[in-house]
């Protein structure tokens, strides 16, 4: 374990290094693709029901933290584990492999490369179990 660096139950063992994180563009530019992923969230109405309620700004920031920490960046994720924040929302696997899909179009908007979006998505593949309780 790298100091500095916050761990993440339930994810992928962290990076051996910031690769990943340096694809992406850095922090800024993860914050930015995470911001647009958001709102394709609550544009879902099958999805948006989730977020009734909670702060945009503060959900985009803890997201793009985690995003950041999850693709070895130099990064803290100061939220709860996995478990934790999706326990008691019911998750399908449907709602799953909706909200992945909003990532990967985030990601394309953003002109990421398939090779670079894939692997961010392999990692986030790890809270599948943590996310998904029914
Ligand atoms: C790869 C899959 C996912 C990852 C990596 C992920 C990641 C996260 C992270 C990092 C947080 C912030 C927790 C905190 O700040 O303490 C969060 C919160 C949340 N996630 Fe997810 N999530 C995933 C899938 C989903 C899905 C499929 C849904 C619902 C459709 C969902 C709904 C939520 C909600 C509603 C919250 C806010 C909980 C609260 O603040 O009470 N997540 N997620």
């Amino acid at each position: 374990q790298t100091a500095g660096r916050s761990v993440v139950p339930g994810a992928a063992p962290l990076p051996a290094d910031d690769s990943l994180y340096r694809e992406l563009g850095g922090r800024e530019a993860i914050q930015r693709f995470t911001d647009d992923f958001y709102g394709r969230l609550l544009a879902d109405r099958r999805l948006a029901p989730f977020f009734d309620g909670l702060n945009p700004r503060a959900l985009e920031r803890s997201l793009a933290d985690y995003f950041c920490v999850v693709a070895g960046g130099p990064c803290t994720y100061e939220g709860v584990s996995m478990v934790d924040a999706h326990a008691g929302l019911g998750i399908r696997r449907a709602d799953f492999n909706a909200l992945v899909e909003h990532l990967q179009d985030a990601m394309d908007a953003a002109g990421l490369p398939f090779a670079t979006q894939n692997r961010l998505l392999a990692r986030l593949a790890f809270s599948h179990r943590d996310v998904v309780t029914r």
